[in-house]
């Protein structure tokens, strides 16, 4: 009886800010096609197909609930559809109620903290610092001193404390361990809560004699805020030690007036009892939904025993599977499941939970809906954080730090050790090579700049996806930050390059025309980033996207250049479309800057007087790029004007994102 009664209950501080949480008749389904693409007559057809069947629960503050289930049976898909997160693919059905009123589309993103099954950290921040930003991202008003106190409070609620300086770690450095980074998920959704632990009401903190409880007590009261916690699968890839901590803390969580729901695999017979409520899914159907003692009874009652030294939830998830091996198992084993789940309906078990969700609903005083950000910073104090964040954790990441300052540099040391020194002889290749450091210039550093965004921006992209679902910024805001970090990096990486090779190979020696040269080469490279960055928006495979840019580039050099033919042999539609390419303008910036005034010499060779046609650079621009000289200004803007068109794409592109991310 005593799991039945929420923290309101057992404890009456809590009385006034007890929370309940209804899911009534919830129903999602897919339309999917039959076949494969290669099998057209089945892909023409489609089939409806059912992921959650009428799933209807009752928990209400101060309850932990388990969501049991096998792989498949629709667990992630009914939290998605509690907290709002469902795709569009599909048709949801069905009502949510928080305090008896029904959720609005725009109300979930704010009543529910969501920890999803893989932690999206940043590895190179320690976990206070992983926290700090968190909090400083979702709450305004707060001084440095408040949030400080506030992320201390939830690291020592969640046992955080002797890891509050170690790094989080990743694939190719250690850090925390896996039930730590789960802790620190868990804990950066608590920290979503708009009251500090000063601000708050402190009875109870006022009735507890021990300054340190007292000042951990303000806290729970404050976050007793964050009212609704959905966890899908925290303890998996956890060994049965740590999944059992988390679950034994989840509890603690959930008593402190939360309602805790969590989908979990396979738990040891001993959490049996620490779970107030256990569901389990099979076909996306809820087959059993009560407390422990009920569950033991109901399937006691219908003829499943549960043996002794059995783990209940293997025995009861087992029980109601289908087993899918053979037709005869399938059928067999869908009946049973079909029989325990119209049991389940028929009891007094199930009528009490829909009672319980009826009298919630019809509540002539229900409690406001508890929000978890209403108060958060505004947007440019977000970018700002972000970009601190981004700026802190790329700083120390120093085999990143070196690609990107190298990596231009590294291609200048190619080319130069290739041409070694510019000639003034036209017969001895002064114009072939410098156009031909003059290609490499242009066509090369788009790729390095892609290189950079594919290695280092999906993983932020994976926090940007959770967080912005959080509602704690947009994920354009992300994108945003991460190309203003860039910009310095860049800078230095194409002046790095520049410097050596313009005057290791004795390009025009002329420190106006050096500045403009690498004024110049530094679009292609951050163009190279900023269209992999838009593209990233949009397309999910980095792969592709790498594909992608490299194309573009490849026709863009092709098409804009005219080196390979030069604008007047070329038919109109393609002149057309070169005035698309940054490349027309860069190539025709770097010839003027290079071959403006340059005269040559030539020692013509036997047979081939007209070898010697050319005696100086303005020939070349006469000949090629007709009238670039009286252009040069207005290529230079053209130039930069891609910049900002490119970040104007890329925010549109991210925004696309929102509705293109389901998950
Ligand atoms: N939008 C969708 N379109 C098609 N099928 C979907 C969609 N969403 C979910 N499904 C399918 O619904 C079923 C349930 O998926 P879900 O991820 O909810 O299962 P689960 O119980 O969480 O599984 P696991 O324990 O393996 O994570 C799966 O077969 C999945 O492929």
């Amino acid at each position: 009886m005593v799991s039945e009664m929420g923290a309101s209950q057992t404890n009456p501080d809590f009385a006034d800010s007890s929370c309940s949480l209804s899911v009534k008749n919830v129903s999602y389904t897919v339309s999917e096609r039959v076949g494969p693409w290669w099998d057209l007559s089945s892909f023409r057809k489609r089939w409806t197909r059912q992921i959650l069947n009428q799933v209807s629960f009752h928990v209400d503050s101060g309850q932990i609930m388990g969501i049991l289930g096998n792989s498949g049976s629709g667990k992630t898909t009914l939290l998605d559809a509690i907290a709002g997160r469902i795709g569009n693919s599909g048709e949801l059905l069905g009502e949510v109620f928080v305090n008896g009123r029904k959720l609005k589309a725009e109300q979930f993103q704010d009543c529910f903290s969501y920890v999803l099954q893989s932690d999206n950290l940043l590895s190179y921040l320690t976990v206070e610092e992983t926290l700090t930003y968190t909090a400083r991202l979702s709450l305004r008003k707060h001084s440095s001193e408040a949030i400080y106190k506030k992320v201390a409070a939830v690291m020592a609620e969640l046992s955080l404390g002797h890891v509050a300086h170690s790094v989080i770690g990743g694939r190719i450095f250690p850090g925390i361990s896996g039930g730590e980074r789960r802790r620190v998920s868990i804990a950066s959704q608590l920290l979503q809560d708009p009251r500090s632990p000063g601000t708050v009401d402190c009875g109870l903190a006022e009735a507890t004699p021990n300054s340190t409880q007292t000042s951990n007590y303000k806290w729970l009261s404050s976050a007793a805020f964050t009212k609704v916690i959905l966890l899908d699968e925290p303890t998996t890839g956890l060994d049965s030690m740590t999944a059992n901590q988390i679950v034994l803390l989840l509890a603690e969580l959930a008593r402190r007036d939360r309602i805790v729901i969590v989908t979990i695999h396979q738990p040891r017979s001993e959490l049996f009892r620490i779970f107030n409520r256990i569901a389990i899914m099979s076909r996306g159907e809820l087959v059993f939904c009560g407390q422990p003692d009920e569950m033991v009874n109901f399937f006691s009652s219908s003829g499943y025993e549960c043996p002794e030294y059995c783990n209940p939830f293997d025995f009861y998830v087992d029980l109601t599977s289908v087993d899918t091996r053979s037709s005869e198992r399938e059928a067999a084993t869908y009946s049973r499941m079909h029989d325990i789940t119209s049991g389940y309906q028929n009891s007094e078990i199930y009528e009490n939970m829909l009672e319980r969700i009826e009298q919630s609903c019809q509540s002539a005083h229900k409690p406001m809906i508890p929000f978890k950000s209403k108060d958060s910073p505004n947007c440019i104090s977000k970018l700002n954080v972000l970009l601190r964040r981004t700026v802190r954790n790329m700083s120390r990441d120093r085999m990143g730090i070196l690609m990107r300052l190298s990596q231009n540099l590294i291609y200048g040391l190619f080319i130069a050790f290739f041409v070694m020194r510019l000639d003034k002889d036209v017969a001895k290749g002064a114009v072939q090579d410098r156009i031909g450091i003059i290609y490499q210039s242009m066509g090369a550093s788009p790729y390095t700049g892609m290189l950079n965004a594919v290695a280092l921006f999906p993983a932020l992209r994976a926090i940007a996806d959770q967080e912005s679902k959080d509602g704690l910024y947009q994920k354009w805001q992300m994108f945003l930050a991460y190309i203003i970090h860039i910009l310095p990096f860049s800078i230095i990486s194409v002046f790095i390059f520049t410097s050596f090779l313009y005057w290791t190979v004795g390009m025009n020696p002329d420190i106006v025309r050096f500045l403009c040269f690498s004024a110049v080469v530094m679009v292609p490279h951050i163009i190279g980033e900023l269209l992999t960055l838009v593209l990233l928006g949009v397309v999910q495979d980095p792969n592709m996207v790498n594909s992608g840019v490299a194309l573009l580039n490849v026709a863009g050099i092709m098409v804009g250049s005219g080196f390979l033919r030069s604008f007047k042999q070329m038919p109109v539609v393609f002149q057309w479309l070169s005035y698309l390419t940054f490349q027309k303008y860069g190539c025709e910036l770097l010839i003027v800057t290079e071959f403006y005034g340059l005269n040559f010499t030539c020692t013509p060779k036997a047979g081939f007087p007209e070898s010697c046609l050319v005696d100086s650079g303005n020939i070349i621009i006469d000949e090629g790029y007709p009238g670039a000289l009286s252009r040069y200004t207005e290529d230079f803007l053209l130039l930069y004007a891609f910049l900002p068109a490119l970040v104007i794409l890329g925010i549109i592109s991210f925004k696309i994102r929102d509705h293109i991310v389901k998950r």
